[in-house]
């Protein structure tokens, strides 16, 4: 007799992947890592140590140990535990770009066990070159290395950008509600939405295929701006975008304005308090740990402005189910293209599974000439 094995599909939801990556930045664990990780991120620019010890100076404050490298473990383990929840038991994985655990190594171990097909989860929400295409240049990068090393060519796909998924913008509102409650009552509050500066150049090139990394954060910005004046009424004095971590040199033109001038601003309008929400970090990166509640909150209070910072989506249940239905509806659509889709907030389209041919070039649409992962077309 023949015995018929009825597969359940919910019993592997997310196959066809073997495993899934959180792909981040990287970060030190240490004093002695701080100089290394930054000649690391800087390779190949001919920048002296000396410079890179300014930077190096906020990993230092905080004893040489950036956040983000716990702060994406517990990504790691929540998002693991809600694919859990869904009925999956595939292992979530982290790699960096620039630290420990590297991209290379954490591929290799996947290619020992067996692993043959990987969904990579970028751990940046908009997309630009440096939250995007950069990561994509690096995979494909690793994989011709560990091609030519052990003889296996991963199959890699590479998780569609979500700032427009609607977890994310419920994850950012109950953040910023939560800090709200932590402002002195009776105060009028302004929202400050804070992302990470980039060239301008940069942007314009980010908005080649769909919109720019500007549109992407005023999309949210606006969104969120509405649901709180929806819920607060008067007491919401009103919200703004601004950047942080600008680098590079001033004569070039960055993303403005610098989150330090906007609080400037805000208390010479007679603003009392504010929520600095990092609506442009799914994490506590040193942005966060540094450029937020070191510098601008220590600014505030020297301004007299009551200040609380919104948590950042990643520590938000609303984000983690939403990793979780991403995940698995990127594998579905690779096992059925026609398979349901999540809808998206505001009328900016669903970015695409592979990246099309052009988007998101470093400087004004110039072909940097950097191959990217296989499956996407340029
Ligand atoms: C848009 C964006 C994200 C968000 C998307 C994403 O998450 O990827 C991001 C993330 C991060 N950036 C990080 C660190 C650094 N970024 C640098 C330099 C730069 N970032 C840029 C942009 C971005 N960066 C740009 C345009 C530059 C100029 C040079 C260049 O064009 O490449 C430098 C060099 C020194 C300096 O110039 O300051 C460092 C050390 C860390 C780790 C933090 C930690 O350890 O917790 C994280 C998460
Ligand atoms: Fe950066």
């Amino acid at each position: 007799m023949i015995e018929r094995v009825t597969v359940s599909l919910s019993a592997t939801p997310a196959a066809p992947y073997d495993a899934i990556v959180l792909l981040s930045y990287g970060g030190p664990y240490r004093q002695q890592d701080v100089l290394p990780f930054l000649r690391d991120v800087v390779e190949g620019k001919g920048v002296p140590d000396e410079r890179l010890e300014v930077v190096g100076a906020h990993y230092r404050l905080f004893g040489g140990r950036s956040p983000i490298n716990d702060e994406n473990l517990a990504l790691a383990r929540d998002l693991r535990r809600a694919l859990h929840e869904r009925g999956s038991d595939v292992p979530v994985l982290l790699a960096n770009r620039h630290w420990h655990p590297h991209t290379v190594d954490t591929l290799r171990d996947v290619i020992a066990y067996g692993g043959r097909r990987v969904l990579v989860v970028i751990t940046a929400a908009y997309l630009s070159y440096s939250g995007s295409r950069q990561y994509r240049e690096h995979l494909a990068a690793v994989l011709d290395a560990l091609a030519a090393e052990t003889g296996v060519r991963l199959q890699v796909d590479v998780l569609r950008a979500f700032y427009n998924d609607p977890g994310f913008i419920d994850a950012n509102e109950q953040a910023i509600l939560d800090a709200v409650a932590e402002l002195p009552q009776g105060r009028p509050v302004h929202v400050a939405f804070v992302t990470h500066s980039i060239p301008e150049t940069m942007n314009d090139a980010s908005g080649a295929t769909g919109p720019t990394y500007l549109e992407q954060h005023r999309l949210i910005a606006a969104e969120l701006d509405r649901r709180l004046r929806a819920r607060f009424g008067e007491r919401l004095s009103g919200t703004t975008l601004s950047f942080c971590s600008r680098s590079g040199s001033p004569r070039q033109p960055w993303l403005e304005p610098d989150v330090n001038e906007r609080l400037d601003e805000l208390a010479s309008s007679g603003q009392r308090a504010v929520v600095l929400a990092p609506i442009g970090f799914i994490a506590d990166h040193m942005e966060v740990a540094f450029d937020l509640d070191t510098e601008a909150s220590a600014h505030a209070r020297e301004l007299g402005l009551a200040v609380a910072r919104a948590t950042t989506a990643g520590h938000r249940p609303e984000f983690i189910d939403a990793l979780a239905g991403l995940v698995l509806e990127r594998a579905a659509v690779e096992r059925d293209p026609a398979a349901p889709r999540r809808p998206v907030v505001g009328d900016q389209p669903m970015a695409p599974d592979v990246a099309p041919a052009g988007s998101c070039r470093q400087r004004d649409g110039v072909v940097t000439g950097i191959p990217v992962t296989a499956g996407d077309r340029d």
